[in-house]
């Protein structure tokens, strides 16, 4: 589903640069849930920016579904975003002047879909995350563990084939993230959701399949 070849990444420091990815291959394959583990500073989250489409490699090649991303045009790209992708922030993104409802129902718009088959599909989310109650509340609002389930609801309404999460627990308590842990296990298992995660936990990475290590912009 998703290969990497030879991938770099670096920034430009003065007259030089510095280099954050060092030819990284990878290959991710459907259904798998994959963590990805290492010290602070060594570029996971620069990895799964580029994985989710939201960074682009300085070199290498990345193919997603097949396809090399780097050819993609802008409009494949906003496709995969708003079908195929979805991504889960550390810090929760919401729109903080939407109500949990309009935020979950936020990607599904993107999509033109009829109001009946949106609404029928926010109500189910709302229903499986046991949030109904809160529907009308605005982020601030609610927990922060019930923020987290707020933008995982939204990551998968549109029924992505992928998630991208980013420490998607780093601001909860343990209960909470196990919960959210519980999800994502639950989602990879029964409607084959590839899951991607970065995580500083063992607990959380032992939740997945694989576990990849990165130390100083290597896969090791
Ligand atoms: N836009 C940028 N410009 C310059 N350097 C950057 C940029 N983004 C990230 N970096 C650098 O890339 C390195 C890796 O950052 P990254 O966020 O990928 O690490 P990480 O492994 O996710 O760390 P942490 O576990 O602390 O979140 C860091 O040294 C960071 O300063």
């Amino acid at each position: 589903m998703i290969q990497l070849r030879n991938i770099t990444k670096h920034y430009p420091v003065g007259f030089g640069k510095q280099e954050i990815l060092k030819d990284v291959n990878l290959h991710i394959h459907e259904g798998e849930f994959v963590s990805i583990m290492g010290p602070s500073g060594s570029g996971k989250s620069t990895l799964l920016h580029i994985l989710g489409l939201l960074e682009e490699p300085s070199e290498g090649d990345y193919y997603f579904q097949g396809e090399l991303v780097q050819k993609m045009n802008d409009k494949k790209r906003t496709q995969l975003h708003r079908g195929a992708i979805g991504f889960v922030f550390q810090a929760y993104h919401l729109i903080d002047e939407l109500t949990v409802y309009e935020n979950i129902e936020t990607p599904l718009l993107y999509k033109n879909m009829p109001g009946s088959e949106r609404k029928s599909r926010v109500a189910d989310i709302l229903d499986r995350f046991n949030i109904v109650a809160k529907k009308d509340l605005f982020p601030n609002q609610l927990s922060g563990g019930q923020q987290q389930l707020v933008g995982i609801a939204r990551a998968i309404v549109a029924e992505p084939a992928v998630i991208f999460a980013d420490e998607p627990t780093g601001n909860l308590h343990s209960d909470q993230a196990k919960s959210i842990m519980e999800l994502f296990a639950e989602l990879n298992r029964n409607e084959r959701i590839t899951i991607v995660q970065v995580t500083h936990s063992d607990v959380n990475a032992a939740y997945g399949n694989r576990i990849i290590q990165i130390k100083d912009g290597k896969v090791q």
